[in-house]
Protein backbone atom coordinates (compact mmCIF):
# COMPACT_ATOMS: atom_id res chain seq x y z
CA UNK A 1 0.00 0.00 0.00
CA UNK A 2 1.01 3.58 -0.54
CA UNK A 3 0.50 6.50 1.01
CA UNK A 4 0.15 10.15 -1.31
CA UNK A 5 2.77 13.24 -0.96
CA UNK A 6 2.07 16.04 -2.23
CA UNK A 7 0.25 14.43 -5.17
CA UNK A 8 2.65 11.34 -5.47
CA UNK A 9 2.95 8.36 -3.73
CA UNK A 10 5.54 7.94 -1.00
CA UNK A 11 7.25 4.57 -3.15
CA UNK A 12 8.18 7.47 -5.36
CA UNK A 13 7.58 5.29 -8.67
CA UNK A 14 3.61 5.19 -9.38
CA UNK A 15 1.81 8.91 -9.82
CA UNK A 16 -1.66 9.20 -8.77
CA UNK A 17 -3.79 10.16 -10.79
CA UNK A 18 -4.10 13.49 -12.90
CA UNK A 19 -6.95 15.04 -11.42
CA UNK A 20 -5.94 13.97 -7.86
CA UNK A 21 -2.41 15.65 -8.35
CA UNK A 22 -4.05 18.86 -9.87
CA UNK A 23 -6.77 19.13 -6.86
CA UNK A 24 -3.72 18.37 -4.19
CA UNK A 25 -4.00 20.75 -1.65
CA UNK A 26 -0.53 19.56 0.05
CA UNK A 27 2.38 21.91 -1.18
CA UNK A 28 6.05 20.64 -2.22
CA UNK A 29 8.05 20.06 0.15
CA UNK A 30 12.21 21.40 -0.02
CA UNK A 31 12.97 17.57 0.04
CA UNK A 32 10.75 16.71 -2.62
CA UNK A 33 11.89 19.25 -4.86
CA UNK A 34 15.21 18.59 -4.30
CA UNK A 35 14.22 14.85 -5.43
CA UNK A 36 13.10 17.08 -8.48
CA UNK A 37 17.07 18.74 -8.78
CA UNK A 38 18.64 15.91 -8.30
CA UNK A 39 16.94 14.02 -11.43
CA UNK A 40 18.18 17.18 -13.32
CA UNK A 41 21.39 16.97 -12.28
CA UNK A 42 21.96 13.25 -13.59
CA UNK A 43 20.66 14.18 -17.04
CA UNK A 44 22.22 17.88 -16.98
CA UNK A 45 26.18 18.12 -17.06
CA UNK A 46 25.77 21.74 -15.86
CA UNK A 47 24.41 24.24 -14.22
CA UNK A 48 22.40 26.92 -15.35
CA UNK A 49 22.98 31.07 -14.32
CA UNK A 50 20.21 32.08 -16.59
CA UNK A 51 16.04 31.08 -16.50
CA UNK A 52 13.73 31.76 -19.02
CA UNK A 53 9.73 30.97 -19.18
CA UNK A 54 8.91 31.11 -22.60
CA UNK A 55 5.23 33.11 -23.11
CA UNK A 56 2.33 31.43 -25.51
CA UNK A 57 3.74 30.99 -28.77
CA UNK A 58 7.51 32.02 -27.54
CA UNK A 59 8.41 28.55 -26.94
CA UNK A 60 10.84 28.94 -30.15
CA UNK A 61 13.10 30.85 -28.08
CA UNK A 62 15.04 27.85 -26.81
CA UNK A 63 16.03 27.14 -30.09
CA UNK A 64 18.55 29.73 -29.09
CA UNK A 65 19.99 27.43 -27.26
CA UNK A 66 23.23 25.85 -28.26
CA UNK A 67 24.61 22.24 -27.23
CA UNK A 68 20.47 21.94 -26.19
CA UNK A 69 19.13 18.52 -23.94
CA UNK A 70 15.64 18.62 -23.94
CA UNK A 71 13.35 17.08 -21.41
CA UNK A 72 9.82 16.83 -20.74
CA UNK A 73 7.93 17.54 -18.19
CA UNK A 74 6.09 14.12 -18.29
CA UNK A 75 9.63 12.47 -17.79
CA UNK A 76 10.64 15.06 -14.89
CA UNK A 77 9.54 13.66 -11.43
CA UNK A 78 6.86 15.98 -9.40
CA UNK A 79 6.42 18.33 -12.51
CA UNK A 80 3.20 19.47 -13.72
CA UNK A 81 1.71 18.51 -17.18
CA UNK A 82 1.38 21.38 -20.27
CA UNK A 83 -2.13 21.35 -20.96
CA UNK A 84 -2.42 24.53 -22.90
CA UNK A 85 -1.91 25.13 -26.97
CA UNK A 86 1.20 27.40 -27.50
CA UNK A 87 3.15 25.44 -24.28
CA UNK A 88 5.18 22.82 -25.86
CA UNK A 89 5.82 21.69 -21.91
CA UNK A 90 9.35 20.67 -21.85
CA UNK A 91 12.63 22.20 -19.68
CA UNK A 92 15.72 22.92 -22.67
CA UNK A 93 18.42 23.35 -21.36
CA UNK A 94 21.42 24.68 -23.37
CA UNK A 95 24.13 27.46 -23.64
CA UNK A 96 22.77 31.12 -24.57
CA UNK A 97 25.62 33.56 -25.42
CA UNK A 98 28.03 31.69 -23.60
CA UNK A 99 26.08 31.68 -20.37
CA UNK A 100 24.43 28.17 -19.10
CA UNK A 101 20.36 28.53 -19.59
CA UNK A 102 17.29 26.89 -19.10
CA UNK A 103 14.56 27.33 -20.37
CA UNK A 104 10.72 26.47 -19.82
CA UNK A 105 9.06 25.79 -23.22
CA UNK A 106 5.43 26.14 -21.53
CA UNK A 107 4.52 27.55 -18.21
CA UNK A 108 1.41 26.60 -15.94
CA UNK A 109 -1.51 28.76 -15.61
CA UNK A 110 -3.89 28.94 -12.96
CA UNK A 111 -6.65 28.64 -15.25
CA UNK A 112 -6.12 25.04 -15.82
CA UNK A 113 -6.27 24.17 -12.59
CA UNK A 114 -3.27 24.01 -10.79
CA UNK A 115 -3.50 26.38 -7.51
CA UNK A 116 -0.42 29.62 -7.84
CA UNK A 117 2.31 27.22 -5.75
CA UNK A 118 1.79 24.55 -8.08
CA UNK A 119 1.92 26.93 -11.14
CA UNK A 120 5.40 28.16 -9.47
CA UNK A 121 7.54 24.71 -8.40
CA UNK A 122 9.73 25.03 -11.99
CA UNK A 123 10.93 28.77 -10.21
CA UNK A 124 12.56 27.46 -7.11
CA UNK A 125 13.59 24.23 -8.67
CA UNK A 126 15.47 26.35 -11.48
CA UNK A 127 16.78 28.32 -7.88
CA UNK A 128 17.95 25.02 -6.35
CA UNK A 129 19.70 24.13 -9.79
CA UNK A 130 21.47 27.39 -9.46
CA UNK A 131 19.73 30.16 -11.48
CA UNK A 132 20.23 33.78 -10.26
CA UNK A 133 18.43 35.56 -13.39
CA UNK A 134 15.19 35.28 -14.64
CA UNK A 135 13.40 36.21 -17.67
CA UNK A 136 9.79 35.82 -18.01
CA UNK A 137 7.79 36.48 -21.42
CA UNK A 138 4.40 36.57 -21.98
CA UNK A 139 1.94 37.52 -24.78
CA UNK A 140 -0.48 39.84 -23.12
CA UNK A 141 -3.66 42.20 -24.28
CA UNK A 142 -2.56 46.05 -24.86
CA UNK A 143 -4.51 48.16 -22.78
CA UNK A 144 -2.44 51.15 -22.89
CA UNK A 145 -3.93 53.04 -26.13
CA UNK A 146 -0.24 53.78 -27.50
CA UNK A 147 0.38 49.83 -27.49
CA UNK A 148 0.27 48.34 -30.68
CA UNK A 149 0.21 44.70 -31.75
CA UNK A 150 4.05 43.19 -31.52
CA UNK A 151 5.08 45.99 -29.80
CA UNK A 152 7.06 44.96 -26.62
CA UNK A 153 6.56 46.21 -22.89
CA UNK A 154 9.31 46.08 -20.24
CA UNK A 155 7.26 44.97 -17.07
CA UNK A 156 7.74 47.77 -14.45
CA UNK A 157 5.78 46.65 -12.13
CA UNK A 158 2.34 44.58 -11.38
CA UNK A 159 -0.40 44.70 -9.99
CA UNK A 160 -1.57 41.17 -8.16
CA UNK A 161 -5.47 41.25 -8.67
CA UNK A 162 -5.53 37.75 -7.40
CA UNK A 163 -3.26 38.52 -4.15
CA UNK A 164 -5.73 40.86 -3.48
CA UNK A 165 -7.95 38.16 -2.62
CA UNK A 166 -5.38 36.20 -0.73
CA UNK A 167 -4.89 33.96 -3.85
CA UNK A 168 -0.97 34.69 -3.92
CA UNK A 169 1.71 31.31 -4.88
CA UNK A 170 3.58 32.17 -1.38
CA UNK A 171 0.15 31.54 1.14
CA UNK A 172 0.73 28.76 3.34
CA UNK A 173 3.96 27.62 5.27
CA UNK A 174 7.22 29.85 4.30
CA UNK A 175 10.57 28.10 4.08
CA UNK A 176 13.14 30.08 5.24
CA UNK A 177 15.46 27.92 3.07
CA UNK A 178 13.10 29.95 0.04
CA UNK A 179 13.15 33.23 1.52
CA UNK A 180 11.57 35.46 4.06
CA UNK A 181 8.11 35.28 5.05
CA UNK A 182 7.11 38.86 4.43
CA UNK A 183 9.01 39.50 1.28
CA UNK A 184 9.05 42.69 0.15
CA UNK A 185 8.15 43.54 -3.57
CA UNK A 186 8.58 47.22 -4.92
CA UNK A 187 11.64 46.63 -6.61
CA UNK A 188 10.47 43.09 -8.32
CA UNK A 189 11.71 44.12 -11.60
CA UNK A 190 15.86 44.82 -11.86
CA UNK A 191 15.59 48.76 -12.69
CA UNK A 192 18.90 48.01 -14.31
CA UNK A 193 18.17 45.37 -16.49
CA UNK A 194 15.33 47.30 -17.73
CA UNK A 195 17.52 50.46 -18.96
CA UNK A 196 20.03 47.95 -20.35
CA UNK A 197 16.74 46.52 -22.53
CA UNK A 198 15.93 49.59 -23.87
CA UNK A 199 19.37 50.48 -25.39
CA UNK A 200 19.40 47.26 -26.57
CA UNK A 201 16.01 47.27 -28.62
CA UNK A 202 17.58 50.87 -29.63
CA UNK A 203 20.59 48.76 -30.63
CA UNK A 204 18.84 45.92 -32.80
CA UNK A 205 15.87 48.49 -34.31
CA UNK A 206 13.05 47.50 -32.35
CA UNK A 207 13.47 51.35 -30.64
CA UNK A 208 9.77 52.32 -31.61
CA UNK A 209 8.24 49.03 -30.54
CA UNK A 210 8.97 49.31 -26.91
CA UNK A 211 7.22 50.50 -23.70
CA UNK A 212 7.81 50.07 -19.98
CA UNK A 213 4.45 49.62 -18.13
CA UNK A 214 2.51 47.95 -15.55
CA UNK A 215 1.14 44.49 -16.28
CA UNK A 216 -1.69 42.96 -14.10
CA UNK A 217 -2.69 39.42 -14.57
CA UNK A 218 -6.74 37.94 -13.96
CA UNK A 219 -7.14 34.41 -13.18
CA UNK A 220 -8.62 33.52 -17.28
CA UNK A 221 -9.05 31.68 -18.90
CA UNK A 222 -12.02 34.16 -20.11
CA UNK A 223 -10.65 37.16 -21.74
CA UNK A 224 -12.15 40.55 -19.69
CA UNK A 225 -15.23 42.02 -20.19
CA UNK A 226 -14.98 46.10 -21.49
CA UNK A 227 -16.33 46.79 -18.02
CA UNK A 228 -13.07 45.27 -16.32
CA UNK A 229 -10.64 46.07 -19.02
CA UNK A 230 -11.85 49.73 -18.11
CA UNK A 231 -11.85 49.11 -14.56
CA UNK A 232 -7.84 47.74 -14.91
CA UNK A 233 -7.25 50.75 -16.72
CA UNK A 234 -8.70 53.15 -13.99
CA UNK A 235 -6.46 50.99 -11.62
CA UNK A 236 -3.20 51.71 -14.01
CA UNK A 237 -2.31 48.49 -16.04
CA UNK A 238 -0.61 48.75 -19.82
CA UNK A 239 -1.16 45.19 -19.95
CA UNK A 240 -3.84 42.31 -19.11
CA UNK A 241 -2.42 38.42 -18.82
CA UNK A 242 -2.82 35.18 -17.43
CA UNK A 243 0.53 34.93 -15.82
CA UNK A 244 3.59 36.48 -14.85
CA UNK A 245 2.79 37.89 -11.45
CA UNK A 246 2.71 34.59 -9.11
CA UNK A 247 6.03 33.59 -11.01
CA UNK A 248 7.79 37.09 -10.42
CA UNK A 249 6.45 36.85 -6.49
CA UNK A 250 8.25 33.44 -6.24
CA UNK A 251 11.24 34.58 -7.84
CA UNK A 252 12.03 38.19 -5.88
CA UNK A 253 10.92 35.55 -2.92
CA UNK A 254 13.88 33.31 -3.25
CA UNK A 255 16.30 36.42 -4.04
CA UNK A 256 16.33 35.82 -8.14
CA UNK A 257 16.99 39.15 -10.40
CA UNK A 258 14.10 39.50 -12.53
CA UNK A 259 13.33 40.97 -15.98
CA UNK A 260 9.99 40.03 -17.79
CA UNK A 261 8.37 41.42 -20.78
CA UNK A 262 5.06 41.41 -22.34
CA UNK A 263 4.46 40.45 -26.13
CA UNK A 264 1.41 42.72 -27.11
CA UNK A 265 -0.84 39.96 -29.09
CA UNK A 266 -3.72 42.04 -28.90
CA UNK A 267 -5.10 45.32 -28.19
CA UNK A 268 -7.74 45.04 -25.29
CA UNK A 269 -11.43 45.53 -27.04
CA UNK A 270 -12.51 48.69 -24.60
CA UNK A 271 -16.01 49.56 -26.47
CA UNK A 272 -19.14 47.71 -26.79
CA UNK A 273 -19.81 48.67 -30.63
CA UNK A 274 -17.25 46.61 -32.31
CA UNK A 275 -17.61 43.21 -33.87
CA UNK A 276 -13.90 42.24 -32.57
CA UNK A 277 -12.94 39.50 -30.28
CA UNK A 278 -9.85 38.56 -28.77
CA UNK A 279 -8.56 34.44 -29.17
CA UNK A 280 -5.85 32.65 -28.60
CA UNK A 281 -4.72 31.98 -32.06
CA UNK A 282 -3.84 35.51 -32.79
CA UNK A 283 -2.04 35.74 -29.82
CA UNK A 284 -0.23 32.74 -31.13
CA UNK A 285 0.29 33.89 -34.34
CA UNK A 286 1.53 37.31 -32.62
CA UNK A 287 4.52 34.90 -30.96
CA UNK A 288 5.45 33.47 -34.17
CA UNK A 289 5.98 36.20 -36.29
CA UNK A 290 7.86 38.33 -33.09
CA UNK A 291 9.87 35.45 -32.63
CA UNK A 292 13.28 36.19 -34.97
CA UNK A 293 13.61 39.45 -33.20
CA UNK A 294 12.73 38.35 -29.98
CA UNK A 295 15.68 35.62 -29.93
CA UNK A 296 17.89 38.30 -30.63
CA UNK A 297 16.79 40.72 -28.34
CA UNK A 298 16.81 38.52 -25.55
CA UNK A 299 20.47 36.80 -26.74
CA UNK A 300 21.79 40.52 -27.05
CA UNK A 301 20.17 41.51 -23.74
CA UNK A 302 21.63 38.47 -21.72
CA UNK A 303 25.17 38.96 -23.11
CA UNK A 304 24.93 42.38 -22.06
CA UNK A 305 23.69 41.96 -18.60
CA UNK A 306 26.44 39.34 -17.84
CA UNK A 307 28.77 41.43 -19.61
CA UNK A 308 28.03 44.47 -17.01
CA UNK A 309 27.46 41.96 -14.22
CA UNK A 310 24.27 43.35 -13.29
CA UNK A 311 22.11 41.59 -10.40
CA UNK A 312 19.76 42.33 -7.03
O1 LIG B 1 0.87 34.53 -20.27
P1 LIG B 1 1.11 33.58 -21.39
O2 LIG B 1 1.44 32.21 -20.91
O3 LIG B 1 2.10 34.11 -22.38
O4 LIG B 1 -0.27 33.41 -22.18
C1 LIG B 1 -1.25 34.39 -22.40
O5 LIG B 1 -1.95 33.98 -23.54
C2 LIG B 1 -3.05 33.12 -23.16
C3 LIG B 1 -4.31 33.68 -23.77
O6 LIG B 1 -4.24 33.73 -25.15
C4 LIG B 1 -3.10 33.13 -21.64
O7 LIG B 1 -2.51 31.98 -21.13
C5 LIG B 1 -2.32 34.36 -21.32
O8 LIG B 1 -1.73 34.32 -20.02
N1 LIG C 1 -6.15 38.27 -19.85
C1 LIG C 1 -5.64 38.39 -21.07
N2 LIG C 1 -4.64 37.61 -21.43
C2 LIG C 1 -4.14 37.76 -22.67
N3 LIG C 1 -3.14 37.13 -23.27
C3 LIG C 1 -3.00 37.64 -24.51
N4 LIG C 1 -3.91 38.59 -24.72
C4 LIG C 1 -4.64 38.68 -23.57
C5 LIG C 1 -5.72 39.52 -23.16
O1 LIG C 1 -6.22 40.36 -23.91
N5 LIG C 1 -6.18 39.32 -21.90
Amino acid sequence: MTTKTNGYQSNGTAKVTRSEEIDSGERYTYELLVETVEYLKKKVPFAPQVGIICGSGLGSLAETLVNSIEIPYTEIPHFPRSTVKGHAGSLVFGYLSGLPTVVMKGRFHYYEGYPLWKCCMPIRIMKLLGVSHLFITNAAGGLNPKYRVGDIMFVKDHINIMGFAGNNPLQGPNDERFGPRFPPMNQAYNRDIIKLAKKVAHEIGLGDKVHEGVYTCLGGPNFETVAELGMLKMLGADAVGMSTVHEVITANHCDMTVFAFSLITNECVVQYETTQEPNHEEVIDVGKKREGLLKKFVSEILRQIFEKGIHN
